[in-house]
C-alpha cells in the first residue's frame, strides 16, 4: 500500500510504502510535527481533492497496526509469555517500543521510531516548577500522573531485567525512566482504540491501544467530526469525516470532546478558542464568598455532595454551567426557604432574591478567577525572562492560562447581563 501526502508547505510530496509481507513501513521522509493534508491519504484519495462528509480519510490495514499482538509474536513474546504476574498490556507495548528504539537501524520498525516525538510536553513530563504554575485541578492531576508513571517504572524493573539475555548492554541503560516515560507517553498521546481483547499472557488490564502509523500524524481540532473505529470486516482501522477539507488544507480529527485541562494532561498541547475549554470552580473557591455565618452551610454542602454537584463546576464561553449556577443557588438559599432544596436542584426558581445573590457570587467568583489568572500570567512571563531553557513548556502554560482568562471574560460579560434583569 502506498500512501501520499505532502510537506507542510503542501510542496513536496513525501510516499510512504507499507511492505504488506513483513508489515514494515520502507521509506517515509517527513519530519516530526507533520500533519496531514488534504491531498491524499491513499492513491484513491489523491483522485479526488476535496473531501466530502462521510468519506474516509485513512484505512489502515490491521497488519500495520503495532499492538501487543505483534509485541507477543516478538522475540519479547516468549519473555512475556514466562513473567509471572503477567505484564500489562501496556508494559509491552512500551517494552517493545524502547527495545526497538535502542535497536536502531536494526529495527524493522526504525521508520515510524524515527518521526515519533524525541520529547513530549505532557505535564508528566515538565520541570516541578513548571508544574508548580498549572491551574490547582490540573497541577494535581500533573502529580498523579508524575505518581503514576513513576510507580509504573518501579514495578517494571524486575521485568526488564529478565530481557538480559536480549541485549549486549545492561538493560539498567536501556530500560531507564526516560526510556520508559518516551515509551509511555508516545502510547498515551497517540494510541487508538481497539475493542478490549484478552490474553492469557498479559494481565487482566485492558488492552485497547494500538500504534497506528501514518495515521497518528493526524492533529486534533475540537470543531471536526469524524468516526474512528477498527472495522471488522476490512479488517483495517478506518476514520471518516463528517467534515469538508479542501485541497492543501490540513485534515484534522478530534480526539474527543475535551477541555483544554484535559488535552494538556493527555496530549501536552492546548487548543485555542475551544468550545470544550472551561475553567474549574474548587469546592473551597464555591464557598470562599458565601456568608461564613451560615448555620445550614455544612448541610447544604453534604446535598450537593450526595447529588453529585461539587465537582465539574465549571465557567465556560457562555457565562456559568447550569451545575455551578445550581449549587450556587442552594447554597444561597434563605434559611426560610431550606426546605425548597430539592426544588433547585431540578433547576426551579425559589426566589427573585435567590437568583440575585447566587450570580452575585457567580460574579464574584470570577473576578477572583480572573485576578488569579493576571497574576499567574505575570508570573509566568517573568520567569519566561529568567529560565530561558524552559521557554517551550512555559509558553504551553502561558497558553493555557491565556485561554482561562479569555473564558473568563465571556463569562464575566454573560453574567453581567444576567444581573442586569434583577436591577
Ligand atoms: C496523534 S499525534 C498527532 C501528530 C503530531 N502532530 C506529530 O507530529 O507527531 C498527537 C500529538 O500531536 C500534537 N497535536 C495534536 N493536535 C494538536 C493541535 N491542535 N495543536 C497542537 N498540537 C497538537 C500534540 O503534541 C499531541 O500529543
Amino acid at each position: 500500500m502506498i500512501f501520499l501526502c505532502t510537506d507542510q508547505n503542501g510542496v513536496s510530496y513525501v510516499f510512504l510504502f507499507l511492505h504488506r509481507h513483513s508489515n514494515s513501513l520502507i521509506s517515509l521522509s517527513f519530519p516530526h510535527s507533520f500533519c496531514l493534508f488534504a491531498i491524499g491519504s491513499t492513491i484513491s484519495w489523491h483522485k479526488k481533492v476535496q473531501k466530502q462528509e462521510g468519506q474516509m480519510i485513512i484505512s489502515l490495514p490491521e497488519s500495520c497496526l503495532l499492538t501487543t499482538d505483534t509485541v507477543i509474536r516478538s522475540y519479547l513474546g516468549a519473555y512475556i509469555t514466562k513473567w509471572k504476574p503477567p505484564p500489562s498490556p501496556l508494559l509491552a507495548l512500551c517494552t517493545f517500543l524502547v527495545s526497538e528504539k535502542h535497536a536502531g537501524d536494526r529495527s524493522l520498525w526504525k521508520p515510524y521510531l524515527e518521526i515519533l516525538p524525541k520529547a513530549y510536553t505532557c505535564p508528566v513530563c515538565l520541570e516541578p516548577e513548571v508544574v508548580n504554575l498549572l491551574p490547582k485541578s490540573l497541577k494535581a492531576k500533573a502529580e498523579e500522573q508524575r505518581a503514576h508513571v513513576q510507580e509504573f517504572f518501579a514495578s517494571s524493573r524486575d521485568f526488564f531485567s529478565s530481557l538480559q539475555p536480549l541485549f549486549v548492554e545492561a538493560v539498567d541503560s536501556i530500560f531507564s525512566y526516560s526510556a520508559l516515560l518516551w515509551a509511555w507517553c508516545t502510547v498515551n498521546t497517540r494510541a487508538v482504540y481497539l475493542r478490549p481483547r484478552q490474553r492469557e499472557c498479559l494481565s487482566a488490564e485492558p488492552d485497547t491501544c494500538a500504534l497506528a502509523p501514518y495515521l497518528d500524524l493526524l492533529n486534533h481540532s475540537p470543531r471536526v467530526q469524524v468516526k474512528a473505529a477498527f472495522n471488522e470486516e476490512t479488517h483495517s482501522y478506518e476514520i471518516r469525516t463528517t467534515s469538508r477539507w479542501r485541497k492543501h488544507e490540513e485534515v484534522f480529527i478530534c480526539y474527543g470532546p475535551h477541555d483544554n485541562q484535559r488535552l494538556f494532561l493527555e496530549y501536552g498541547f492546548v487548543s485555542v478558542h475551544n468550545p470544550y475549554a472551561c475553567v474549574y470552580v474548587s469546592r473551597e473557591i464555591l464557598v470562599k464568598y458565601l456568608p461564613s455565618r451560615d448555620k445550614q452551610m455544612d448541610k447544604k454542602i453534604s446535598i450537593l455532595k450526595d447529588h453529585g454537584y461539587i465537582e465539574n463546576l465549571t465557567f465556560g464561553w457562555d457565562g456559568p454551567s447550569w451545575r455551578l449556577l445550581t449549587a450556587l443557588k442552594l447554597l444561597c438559599l434563605e434559611a426560610e426557604k431550606f426546605t425548597c432544596w430539592k426544588k433547585v436542584l431540578l433547576g426551579e426558581v425559589i426566589s427573585d432574591t435567590n437568583e440575585k445573590t447566587s450570580l452575585d457570587i457567580a460574579q464574584k467568583i470570577c473576578y477572583y478567577f480572573m485576578e488569579e489568572t493576571n497574576a499567574m500570567l505575570q508570573k509566568v512571563s517573568h520567569m519566561k525572562d529568567e529560565k530561558e531553557a524552559l521557554i517551550n513548556q512555559l509558553t504551553l502554560v502561558e497558553s493555557l492560562w491565556t485561554e482561562e482568562l479569555k473564558i473568563l471574560r465571556a463569562s464575566a460579560k454573560t453574567l453581567h447581563s444576567l444581573q442586569t434583569a434583577f436591577t
